[in-house]
């Protein structure tokens, strides 16, 4: 992608004075004197840093920032908000303005200095630990139908109206982020959506934004390593639910951290059952009543219920029953945040493809098989996505995936198992192995494979993951489905240390430019 939105940050910002902000937000000034100084744009990193900027350095978890604050300065940063510790690390002709907590004001810092862009357009935070990406989209598409304009941020790409540049993380830094709602308001946004993580909303990086709807989708095991136990992974969710970051919610209740999080939270909610015939749905303020996997591949219908007992027939525009809640839980968003029900439910149900997310990248016909890449990578989603695949397949169902180096070693033998059950025809390669040795991830997952297949049979190595893909589209007869899992969107391919240009997508269009014969 080539960068449309420029510097990320939007055209002539206001001038601020340094001394207005300190006295905004009660800072002692330290450091050299201020007097007159005057910014225009906030950054939490000296990389970032544009002449006239206000340098945030907050204490990080590998490096204190103010380490970078001579750098910041070199490269034009006027003054540094930073705590104690960081002053000590400050230029001696750097103003210094000193707060306890740097990362907590840094969102609020940049809203200031925009002039709170957030207020000025509808904005939508989801979070959980699965079906943000896809519910951003599912949400994007219902407000596309209502406003001129929209903008989407997050795993997969940074979104306004149809510029779109690559995303470094699923939620950008708070400064980053007050900077994207004032471009998009700018260029003509009417509302912008945005996945917010967990380390995102530990982290600080969506406060200073009061979203008016977020919605939650479910909590299962993940990131445990950052938040130290579910409890607190739960906690650092909640976080969103708060009446300084958002105005009303959406929960989805089919777990019990959803329905912790509906009875706890101190803003009001709409809860909403996606589980056909789940005890939970009589009390729930929107119920999925009924759902049909629709076997054309195209995605389900569904009957939602809304609060007022009236049934409306709906659509998920991906196949299986997670893109039946994500879509039940997008229509619900997107009416809480102003779009007439019908407009939303009809703007669900034609969503275009997410990139990576079930994405179908060649349609079965003419000898082809139909070819989908998912960004499934752990076991649970693994199971998902070849359940969800396996009705539309009328022949086998050919899987391509690996698993990452550096990451989780427990779950390779385990999506080794799951492929081999699931699957009919397996081609193992690499994903992502950093520094490891490729080799030994394969075998990790060979040996899971194993255990369910002992004879290894359908079931096939690849050292390059291009290679797997075609070797998968040889094998594959126009009545089978091939899905590669894993990269999803991602852009790159990490081996040793070595970002490599490499997309899945690209894969598939190339082979079928080049044509079925050329397979060998
Ligand atoms: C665990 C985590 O989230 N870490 C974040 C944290 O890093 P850190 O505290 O270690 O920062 P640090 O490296 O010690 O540096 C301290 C400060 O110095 C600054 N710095 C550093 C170097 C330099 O040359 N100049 C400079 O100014 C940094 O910008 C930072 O502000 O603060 C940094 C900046 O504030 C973030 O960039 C960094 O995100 C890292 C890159 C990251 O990968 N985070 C992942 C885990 C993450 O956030 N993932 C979630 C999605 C999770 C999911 O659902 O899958 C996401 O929202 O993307
Ligand atoms: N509602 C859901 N419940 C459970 N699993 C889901 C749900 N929606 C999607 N998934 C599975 O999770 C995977 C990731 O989906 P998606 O990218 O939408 O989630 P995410 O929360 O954005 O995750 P990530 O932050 O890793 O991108 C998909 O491959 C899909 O198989």
């Amino acid at each position: 992608m080539t960068s449309p939105l420029g510097r990320l940050r939007p055209e002539h910002p206001p001038v601020r004075r340094v001394d207005d902000l300190a006295a905004a937000f009660d800072l002692e000034v330290a450091g050299a004197a201020a007097p007159g100084r005057t910014f225009t744009g906030v950054t939490m990193s000296s990389t970032d840093v544009e002449p006239g900027d206000l340098f945030v350095a907050v204490p990080g978890l590998k490096v204190h920032g103010a380490r970078f604050a001579a750098d910041a300065a070199a490269r034009g940063a006027v003054a540094v908000l930073t705590d104690a510790d960081g002053a000590d690390l400050v230029p001696a002709d750097v103003p210094v303005l000193l707060t306890p907590d740097p990362r907590a004001l840094a969102g609020p810092v940049a809203a200031w200095a925009l002039d709170d862009p957030g207020a000025r357009l509808v904005t939508l935070g989801v979070t959980g630990t699965n079906g943000k990406t896809t519910t951003t989209y599912f949400v994007d598409a219902a407000l596309r139908a209502h406003h001129a304009r929209t903008a989407v941020l997050g795993t997969v790409e940074l979104r306004i109206g149809d510029d779109a540049v690559e995303s470094p993380r699923t939620t950008v830094e708070a400064p980053v982020l007050q900077s994207l709602l004032a471009l998009a308001h700018q260029r003509g946004a009417g509302a912008l959506t945005t996945e917010v993580s967990s380390h995102a909303l530990a982290l600080g990086r969506v406060r200073g934004l009061r979203f008016d709807v977020v919605g939650f989708t479910n909590l299962q095991r993940d990131h445990l390593d950052f938040h130290g136990d579910m409890e607190g992974y739960f906690r650092d969710k909640a976080r969103l639910f708060a009446p300084e970051q958002a105005r009303r919610g959406v929960v989805v209740v089919d777990d019990d951290w959803g329905r912790r999080l509906a009875d706890e939270s101190p803003i009001p909610v709409e809860t909403v059952s996606t589980h056909v015939g789940a005890p939970q749905a009589a009390d729930a303020t929107w119920a999925v009543t009924e759902a049909d996997i629709g076997l054309d591949g195209v995605g389900s219908r569904f009957v939602l219920r809304g609060p007022d007992g009236a049934r409306h027939e709906a659509h998920s525009p991906l196949p299986g029953l997670v893109n039946v809640s994500n879509a039940a839980l997008a229509v619900v968003l997107a009416r809480a945040a102003g779009v007439p029900l019908d407009t939303a439910i009809d703007a669900v149900a034609g969503a275009r493809a997410i990139p990576g997310r079930m994405e179908r990248v060649v349609e079965r016909g003419d000898g082809w098989p139909l070819c989908l890449v998912d960004y499934a990578h752990t076991p649970d989603a693994l199971v998902l996505a070849l359940e969800a695949v396996r009705p539309i397949t009328p022949g086998r169902l050919v899987l391509v995936f690996g698993s990452d180096g550096d990451r989780d070693r427990g779950k390779r033998p385990i999506m080794g198992q799951v492929g081999a059950r699931l699957a009919d025809v397996l081609v193992v390669t690499d994903e992502n192995p950093r520094s490891e040795d490729p080799a030994s991830i394969r075998a990790a997952i060979l040996a899971g494979v194993r255990d369910v297949r002992p004879d290894l049979a359908d079931v096939h190595e690849a050292t390059s993951r291009a290679q797997a893909i075609r070797d998968a589209l040889r094998l594959a007869g126009p009545d089978d489905t091939v899905i590669v899992t894993g990269k999803g969107h991602e852009p790159t391919q990490e081996i040793a240390g070595v970002f490599h240009r490499y997309n899945d997508r690209d894969v598939y269009l190339a082979a079928r430019t080049e044509g079925r014969e050329q397979l060998a």
